[in-house]
């Protein structure tokens, strides 16, 4: 199976080109102000305006106001909603838009909980989790938690890197990989390289498998 990849948290026109002809599938915009990744409608409008057929503009929202995220649809041609926070599925299916929902995992049966509460979500994504943020923590968790029996796509976040991910790859057999903190050279700020390198390693494991 070919695993799909999304590189979150894009702040730069050459990150985003980067991405794109590096192959990434899906490529993530931060609308949460706290994050040291947050952009603005108008620059992630910017962002999007050339990225190519194909490629997936994805806008992450950490407990929205429903006003801010019809702001930012209005203003951003976005593909997907990432719901990054503590949002009910009635929220999260409010804006019409197709849309995924993030947990972080910290015990067992949280994930098949997941599945049954945001049944109507385009896929789930899990992530590490920390006491004190809600995402881009850079740490991973115990995969052992992710059920094999998954009835949606599982998109599988957490501290991933070019040195882990064909390990993640390999034990999880997740629909897509999503990576922040593994491609930076600092916070928002990604590094091509790293990003060459993890893409490479995901289509060479996918092509081993
Ligand atoms: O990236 C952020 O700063 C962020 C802040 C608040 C909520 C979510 C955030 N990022 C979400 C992502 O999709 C990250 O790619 C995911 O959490 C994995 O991050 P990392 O462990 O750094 O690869």
């Amino acid at each position: 199976m070919s695993t799909r990849v999304k590189i979150c948290g894009l702040t730069r026109p050459e990150d985003v080109s980067a991405a794109i002809s590096c192959g990434a599938d899906a490529l993530g915009f931060v609308f949460y102000e706290p994050s040291p990744r947050s952009v603005s409608p108008g620059h992630a409008a910017a962002l999007i305006r050339d990225i190519p057929p194909f490629v997936q503009a994805v806008g992450l929202f950490v407990n929205p106001e429903p006003e801010f995220v019809e702001q930012v649809l209005s203003a951003v041609p976005l593909d997907l909603l990432q719901f990054h926070g503590d949002e009910t599925p009635e929220f999260c299916r409010s804006f019409g838009r197709r849309w995924i929902k993030a947990i972080r995992v910290r015990e067992e049966g949280q994930i098949e909980t997941a599945f049954q509460d945001y049944r109507d979500a385009a896929g789930l994504l899990v992530d590490a989790w920390d006491p004190d943020k809600y995402g881009g923590t850079g740490q991973s968790f115990n995969w052992q938690l992710i059920p094999e029996s998954r009835p949606m796509p599982l998109v599988l976040a957490g501290g991933l890197s070019s040195d882990n991910v064909s390990r993640a790859v390999t034990q999880v057999k997740p629909w897509a990989v999503d990576v922040s903190g593994g491609v930076e050279r600092r916070k928002g700020i990604k590094d091509i390289q790293k990003i060459s390198d993890f893409i490479k390693e995901v289509h060479r494991v996918c092509k081993t498998d």
